[in-house]
């Protein structure tokens, strides 16, 4: 956010700037200030209208001699309810528009960066801001907008009235107006810290909830599906004691607010009555300025308590706002360098030059020094032991996440993996594809929808599911995923072979595909996965050695740098890190 914290804490005396960047902002701005100020002067007029119909009566004139002043009194008052349905209705339309812009941006943002962010922000917290948080930024761009610009407008139009009119009231307003901003500053810096710490405990609860459902099966195998529920319970009390506390505030705030106010109204009434009484001022101006006075303090006082309402939509349109400027280098790069990445053929080659990948949250680099060159149509077996970087190393080429270091060139120009372009030819098969809850056809379809029934079914015969479908009930058409049939490691992997068949795009990332399979099923996805490999640029991370026989060339990872490099004959004649891993391997099997 371009302001502090204490411009967060201090909505009457600054402005969120931050809300000026939106599209369509400053006008909506100007509009409301012009609306608020049309308002104002109603509102004042209403009150010079009540005062002089009262004061008349009280003075004993009949009802119809002010019945002018009565039906002034009405016009102006439609009129400034017109005026707060025209600003309703302008910030409603702006908060519903920018919510939607900002998720779609979310969503653009998520896309680009890929599955990483999912692991670093975690899926829940993820989820929640997609459709919460989104909801809760239109809440607060709404509410929030239309009640800072009367708060900046409407007590001054008074004061300068009032001062006009009685300048002792004008003074009694004008000191007291700052203490109570200065209290409401006090309530909001603990609001502030205590929504920090909401946000940061619903962060860990939505990320809580959706691992413990995924992982169910899991914890019910293990005998501590219970023990579990204590865990959800102690997080959700959390949350719920943070709530707690929050609401705590904001009904102190509120009730703080009211009593100060209330006050400041009594200073006004008694100092208007001594004067009454002494004959120092006339009825109507001591009515006015009466009537007057708690209009002065209401958008304070409605600011103070929508602030509270919408402090978590505040939080949020932040959340969106930070993550959505997340750097990548998809868009460092200019139209011209997206052009330029070629598409990749059996004559491509991409160069990496000392490239290295450092985790936000980690102590070290988990890439180091990777120089590597992939050409044409190989394959390209990616070996280690268990976090040496494989799947980082596969998450980098694949454009989950951006090099900290380094260059790239795709036939001899500057490229980024996570371009678009490049993007488009990659397919990636990690140990547990995804199923959407859709019927098969749709999940083999998913990433070519166009694609017509002959071509799925070639797909499906390539990838040796029409075993499993001739013994469906429902063939194509049955349910899989969430909710659905549930299929074996194994089919879950030929999904995915028929998918990649289907999409027939030239690169292919394996991220240990096999590695939670038994040996049998390995066995038997072999020969497709084979056949799949032909005329693609294969890069296949593994524990499992046997795959390197088919492999044209073998990178050995070792703490996140490349150990060795070379052709299988040529690792085993050396004697180095493969040939260890290889003894290792087979003394396993003896
Ligand atoms: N999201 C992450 N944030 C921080 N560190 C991470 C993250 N993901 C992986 N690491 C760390 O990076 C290192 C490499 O992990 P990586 O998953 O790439 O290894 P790997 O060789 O694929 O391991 P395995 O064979 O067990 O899957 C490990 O030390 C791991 O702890």
């Amino acid at each position: 956010m371009a302001l502090g914290k204490l411009d967060g804490v201090s909505p009457s005396l600054s402005m969120d700037r931050e809300l000026l960047s939106y599209r369509g902002a400053k006008p909506l701005f100007a509009l409301t200030a012009l609306l608020t100020t049309l308002q104002g002067l109603c509102l004042i007029l209403q009150a010079i209208f009540l005062g002089r119909m009262i004061s008349g009566l009280f003075s004993g004139k009949q009802i119809a001699s002010v019945s002018s002043d009565l039906l002034l009194f009405f016009i102006v008052m439609v009129c400034r309810y017109f005026m707060v349905f025209l600003i309703k209705r302008a910030c409603y339309k702006f908060a519903d528009r920018t919510s939607v812009e900002l998720r779609r941006a979310f969503l653009k943002k998520l896309f680009i960066i890929g599955p990483q962010s999912a692991k670093r922000e975690g899926t829940g917290a993820l989820v929640s801001l997609a459709l919460e948080g989104v909801l809760q930024a239109r809440r607060y761009l709404e509410l929030f907008i239309p009640k800072m610009v009367a708060n900046g407008i409407i007590p001054v139009l008074i004061l300068i009235y009032v001062f006009w009119t009685d300048r002792m009231s004008g003074l009694i307003l004008l000191i007291t107006m700052p203490v109570l901003i200065i209290f409401m500053i006090l309530l909001g810096l603990a609001a502030q810290k205590k929504m920090d710490d909401r946000w940061a405990s619903y962060r860990v609860l939505s990320n809580h909830f959706i691992d413990s459902l995924r992982g169910l099966s899991t914890l019910y195998y293990l005998g501590i599906s219970k023990l579990h529920m204590r865990t959800i319970n102690r997080v959700s009390d959390k949350y719920r004691s943070m709530t707690m506390g929050t609401l705590r505030l904001a009904f102190l705030s509120s009730f703080a607010l009211d009593f100060f106010t209330m006050l400041s109204i009594a200073f006004v009434a008694v100092a208007l009555g001594i004067r009454l009484v002494d004959g120092h001022i006339l009825l109507e101006p001591a009515l006015t300025v009466l009537i007057l006075a708690p209009e002065y303090f209401l958008p304070v006082r409605e600011l103070g308590q929508d602030y509270h309402a919408t402090l978590d939509g505040k939080e949020a349109t932040k959340q969106l706002k930070d993550y959505t400027n997340l750097p990548t280098d998809l868009e460092n790069m200019s139209e011209a360098d997206h052009q330029k990445s070629l598409r990749w053929t059996k004559h491509a080659l991409l160069k990496m030059h000392d490239v290295t990948f450092q985790y936000t949250d980690a102590e070290k680099t988990t890439l180091r020094e990777i120089n590597m060159n992939l050409r044409g149509l190989e394959k390209v077996g990616i070996i280690g032991a268990s976090g040496a970087g494989k799947s980082t190393l596969i998450d980098l080429i694949g454009g989950f996440i951006s090099a900290s270091s380094g260059t790239v060139q795709l036939n001899d120009q500057n490229f980024a993996f996570s371009t678009q372009r490049w993007r488009e030819q990659v397919t990636y098969i990690p140990q547990h594809p995804y199923l959407f809850s859709a019927t098969i056809r749709d999940n083999i379809a998913f990433y070519k929808p166009d694609a017509t029934d002959q071509q799925i079914a070639q797909a499906v015969q390539a990838a040796g599911l029409n075993g499993l479908i001739d013994h469906l009930p429902e063939g194509m058409d049955e349910q899989i995923g969430s909710g659905g049939r549930q299929l074996s490691g194994g089919q879950e992997q030929r999904v995915a072979l028929a998918r990649a068949f289907l999409c027939d795009r030239p690169i292919l990332l394996l991220d240990e595909p096999t590695a939670h399979l038994d040996i049998e099923t390995e066995y038997e996805l072999k020969q497709p996965m084979l056949q799949l490999f032909e005329n693609k640029l294969v890069i296949f991370a593994t524990h499992r050695l046997h795959w390197m026989e088919q492999m044209d060339r073998i990178v050995v990872l070792h703490n996140g740098k490349i150990a060795e490099s070379g052709t299988q004959d040529e690792l085993i004649r050396k004697k180095g890190a493969y040939f260890d891993m290889v003894c290792a391997q087979l003394e396993g099997l003896l």
